[in-house]
């Protein structure tokens, strides 16, 4: 993995993102919370910024990021929502516009997100609506949010029939990921975290993944270490997003483990973290894989004992009638079928179009069978 590594030890690594509007900088290091005022300054200018943050992640962060906002010429005001994916809501994405409108925003101010995944795609999807769109800043304080949901510029809410089925493509003006942030991280959030780190490994990278298996995230890794894999990752997420920015191919690989995964987010009414679901449908989908005979043995075999080494679940035991039928509800339904992503070996895997009949043994022979 270093061979593919930026930046100088202790120093943030920088991750140059473009995108059909324009670029923007992924800034990953120790402490570049402190920064964000200032990086906004020369990235989206404006004068006042509004912090939207979470129940748990404000009384830890919001202030800081107000402070270091106001100390770069802003006028700040924090926005809280109630923390949880049960809130990801279009409801609340209406609080949010409501709180930016009182605040007096403008097509020139800027949406500040400081939290996980939901707050990135709740304060990116206001930011995208509000005055028909103004600037965003992302910064993630969960390990899935600076490996995954900060970089890319899906936005979302859940809606009763599934996950993430309203939403809009927005890019961030700028991303400030502090590593020093996933200290306060429960190590169960962490370890969730960690299902999306796997993905990545899967999909795209083979020396990452051997690296995971040498190295747990979940064992003892310093923050250098951790903000080189942080930066890895969120290269691996802008590589293929930058050839695909509205998912019409290539990027939909990076819903591996997705299908399954988000069926079971949503059927368990979210009781179950997004990494952990991505961790089992991932090896969901690899064993169904190995059986179709697509891959070799040792895929799923790889895959379920690095999700295992890193405390994550490897199957369920929902019915399966009842995955089939929020996965053919996914925006990766088409047609008769559904799109799933396949693994052919570690670092490799295509997107194949299944019937849903196919789906449905794809199904059988993955989930409720594994160890
Ligand atoms: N837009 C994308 O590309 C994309 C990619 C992956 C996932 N997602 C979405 O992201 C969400 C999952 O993200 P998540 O796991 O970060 O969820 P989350 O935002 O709910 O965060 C998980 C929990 O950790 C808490 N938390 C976050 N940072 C913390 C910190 N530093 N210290 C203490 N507590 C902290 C939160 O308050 C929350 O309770 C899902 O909704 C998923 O659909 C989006
Ligand atoms: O950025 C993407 O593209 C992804 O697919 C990243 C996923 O990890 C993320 O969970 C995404 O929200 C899932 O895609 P969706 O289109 O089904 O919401
Ligand atoms: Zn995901």
């Amino acid at each position: 993995m270093s061979q593919t590594t930026v930046g100088v030890e202790g120093k943030p690594i920088v991750v140059r993102v473009p995108t059909s509007q324009r670029d923007y900088d992924v800034v990953v290091g120790e402490g570049v919370i402190d920064e964000v005022g200032q990086l906004a300054r020369q990235a989206c200018g404006g004068g006042r910024a509004c912090v939207v943050s979470d129940s748990n992640v404000a009384p830890l962060y919001a202030d800081a990021v107000a402070q270091s906002l106001v100390a770069a010429g802003y006028d700040a005001c924090i926005q809280i929502f109630e923390a949880g994916e049960r809130n990801k809501r279009l409801s609340t994405v209406e609080e949010l516009l409501g709180g930016l409108a009182q605040a007096g925003l403008t097509r020139d101010d800027v949406v500040v997100a400081v939290g996980g995944g939901v707050t990135g795609d709740m304060a990116g999807l206001a930011a995208a609506l509000y005055l028909r769109g103004i600037s965003l800043v992302q910064v993630p304080t969960s390990l899935l949010a600076m490996v995954d949901s900060s970089v890319g510029g899906k936005t979302a809410v859940d809606l009763e029939a599934g996950k993430n089925l309203c939403g809009a493509f927005w890019q961030p003006w700028l991303v400030v990921a502090d590593v020093d942030c996933l200290d306060t991280l429960t190590p169960e959030l962490f370890r969730d975290s960690c299902g999306e780190v796997i993905k990545h490994g899967v999909i795209r990278d083979p020396e990452l993944f051997s690296w995971l298996e040498a190295n747990p995230l979940t064992g003892e890794v310093s923050e250098d270490e951790l903000a080189r894999v942080v930066a890895r990752n969120v290269q691996i997420k802008r590589d293929v997003v930058a050839s695909d920015e509205r998912e019409h191919g290539l990027r939909q690989i990076l819903n591996f483990g997705h299908t399954i995964g988000h069926a079971v987010e949503a059927a368990g009414d979210f009781s179950l973290g997004h990494g952990s679901c991505v961790a089992l449908g991932m090896c969901c989908i690899a064993r169904a894989a190995y059986g179709m005979g697509w891959c070799g043995q040792e895929v799923p075999q790889r895959i379920e004992a690095l999700v295992r080494a890193h405390g994550l679940p490897t199957d369920t035991d929902l019915p399966h009638d009842l995955i089939v039928s929020y996965a053919t509800h996914d925006k990766k339904r088409h047609g008769d079928g559904v799109n799933v992503v396949v693994p052919l070996a570690i670092g490799s895997v295509e997107v194949r179009h299944v019937s849903l009949a196919e789906f449905g043994r794809l199904v059988d022979l993955g989930c409720g069978v594994g160890a």
